[in-house]
């Protein structure tokens, strides 16, 4: 197994009489693209903060392969509002990149079609996601090992955020390593290996994106009312959580039981109307829905 490229070790921070992050540890191997979610306040900028080296914990380490780490080691992304808005998309990437002809050619991949603007109007004339897009050449220009993305995908339109993905794909395989944190599931789901779910300033879920496709989970809704105990019975169904009226998501033991999940549950004398394979991550969103409003999970 690879040693751990990012180590968090125990990170505590209080603002005031407020505990933000409660004793968070964790760690990134390279090539990881790590999504934390968690809702609005759960401390997942402060927690970037810290790990970058702009905030100092209250206790705690950071250590990136093993040692006490130069924060130029770390590449966050930089906030859209941070821009000079009297300068062009260019003179900015000239002023703040450390590699603007590099910074330019993000600029360009991100959206072929509208870079010349971007580029070459004063930011102060751009719209919120053509200085996104240049926030996120600055910082996906420097040379790092670890990039922080904190909501990279805030009012990038879809071409945008797919050439995004595409981009992150492409550094993690050449050994950069990543972590995002977002709302936005469509960026989770495109990219992430790992998931770290934080409330109430711990990291109370965490989840392997590829080892979670061993147990696969499915949405089926059935024709007659059937109860949890009924599916439990079943030797290949590992979970059953009734989402509506008729409507499960089944955890089965092993992918191998998909072909004769059908059969069994017939042979059982359930029949189904309705069956999808659900990604992992999406899994997740019910959970991270449930927490933002307030429900316990
Ligand atoms: N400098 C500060 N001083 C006092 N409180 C702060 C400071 N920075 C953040 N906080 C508080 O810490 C908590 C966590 O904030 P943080 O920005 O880390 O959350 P977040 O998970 O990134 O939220 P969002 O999803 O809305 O971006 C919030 O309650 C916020 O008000």
């Amino acid at each position: 197994m690879s040693k751990p490229m990012l180590q968090v070790n125990q990170i505590s921070k209080d603002f005031a009489t407020y505990s933000v992050l409660k004793d968070i540890s964790f760690t990134i191997k390279r090539e990881d693209i790590y999504g934390l979610v968690g809702r609005n306040g759960s401390g997942k900028t402060t927690l970037l903060a810290i790990i970058c080296g702009l905030l100092k914990p209250d206790e705690g380490t950071i250590k990136i392969n093993g040692k006490s780490y130069d924060p130029k080691q770390i590449s966050m992304s930089f906030q859209p509002t941070s821009l000079y808005g009297y300068l062009t998309g260019k003179e900015n990437l000239y002023l703040l990149s450390t590699q603007p002809e590099k910074a330019i050619s993000i600029v360009k991949t991100l959206h072929p079609e509208q870079s010349s603007d971007v580029l070459n109007k004063k930011v102060r004339s751009l719209s919120y996601g053509q200085k996104q897009r240049l926030g996120l050449a600055i910082a996906l220009s420097k040379k790092a090992c670890l990039y922080l993305l904190d909501e990279p995908t805030n009012g990038l339109d879809v071409l945008s955020s797919e050439n995004l993905s595409t981009l992150i794909h492409d550094m993690a395989k050449k050994g950069s390593s990543f972590i995002i944190a977002s709302h936005e599931w469509g960026i989770i789901e495109a990219n992430c290996t790992r998931l770290g779910m934080i409330h109430e300033g711990q990291i109370i879920k965490e989840l392997h994106v590829h080892d979670s496709k061993d147990e696969p989970t499915v949405r089926i809704k059935t024709t007659k009312s059937v109860t949890k105990e009924q599916f439990m019975q079943i030797s290949i169904i590992k979970s059953a959580l009734e989402m509506s009226p008729s409507v499960w998501h089944i955890k089965l033991v092993s992918k191998q039981d998909i072909s004769t999940f059908h059969k069994i549950l017939t042979d059982k004398g359930i029949s189904i109307e309705e069956f999808m394979f659900i990604h992992p991550t999406r899994e997740w969103e019910w959970t991270y829905q449930q927490l933002s409003r307030g429900e316990s999970v």
